[in-house]
């Protein structure tokens, strides 16, 4: 308990001023813990290792957090997991897209596990409200990449596979006052 009480209380810190993309502008800190969240209570998954790194995923990514910070804190094994998750933000938005599909199926078990479950809860939030700025069209990008990755990421947490499973099938996105299918229906 108090590896997790530190994790949240670290994360809390370095996430204090990020707000997340949504209208309401709601407390960044809600993603990482909500993620946790999913992987313990609708995936299952109970190590230590996995909530400490699903609570810490974004912090060296979207803070001034290192990988040496997280290393005296939290041990080698938390920081590997967080590394398998960062995005190089130096690399433009498109290249970060394209390698997250390619690496998804060399991550370890850990990795994915917090992989889909960052999917689900940004998935989750995109059905209730596009963040401000986006097209329709981009919330329904985001639902098919998002796809594209976890599929590289089966085979470690089958409640979380039936869970994107089902959003990718009957998602649906709320936009200006309609609903639209979260993934487009093929018509060829
Ligand atoms: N749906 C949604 N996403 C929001 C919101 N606020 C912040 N985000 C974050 O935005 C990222 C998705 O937006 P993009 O435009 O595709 O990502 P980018 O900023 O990294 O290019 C996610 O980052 P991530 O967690 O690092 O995941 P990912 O980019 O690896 O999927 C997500 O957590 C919000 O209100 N709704
Ligand atoms: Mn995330």
């Amino acid at each position: 308990m108090s590896g997790i009480l530190k994790a949240m209380n670290f994360a809390a810190l370095k996430h204090s001023f990020q707000k997340r993309k949504d209208a309401a502008g709601t407390p960044y800190i809600n993603h990482p813990i909500g993620v946790a969240n999913i992987l313990f209570f609708e995936g299952d998954i109970k190590d230590l290792v996995t909530i400490q790194a699903a609570i810490l995923h974004d912090t060296v990514e979207d803070t001034d957090t290192t990988f040496d910070e997280i290393t005296e804190n939290f041990g080698i094994d938390v920081t590997n997991v967080v590394k398998e998750v960062t995005d190089d933000k130096s690399l433009p938005s498109a290249e970060r897209k394209r390698l997250q599909i390619v690496n998804a199926p060399h991550k370890s078990e850990r990795g994915k596990a917090v992989k889909m479950a960052d999917k689900i809860y940004n998935l989750r939030d995109l059905q209730k409200s596009v963040p401000v700025g986006w097209s329709l069209e981009r919330a329904q990008q985001y639902f098919s990449w998002a796809q594209k990755v976890t599929n590289g990421c089966r085979g470690v947490a089958p409640k979380l596979e039936s869970i994107l499973d089902d959003l990718y099938k009957n998602g649906k996105i709320n936009f200006e006052g309609s609903e639209y299918p979260a993934i487009p229906e093929q018509k060829w």
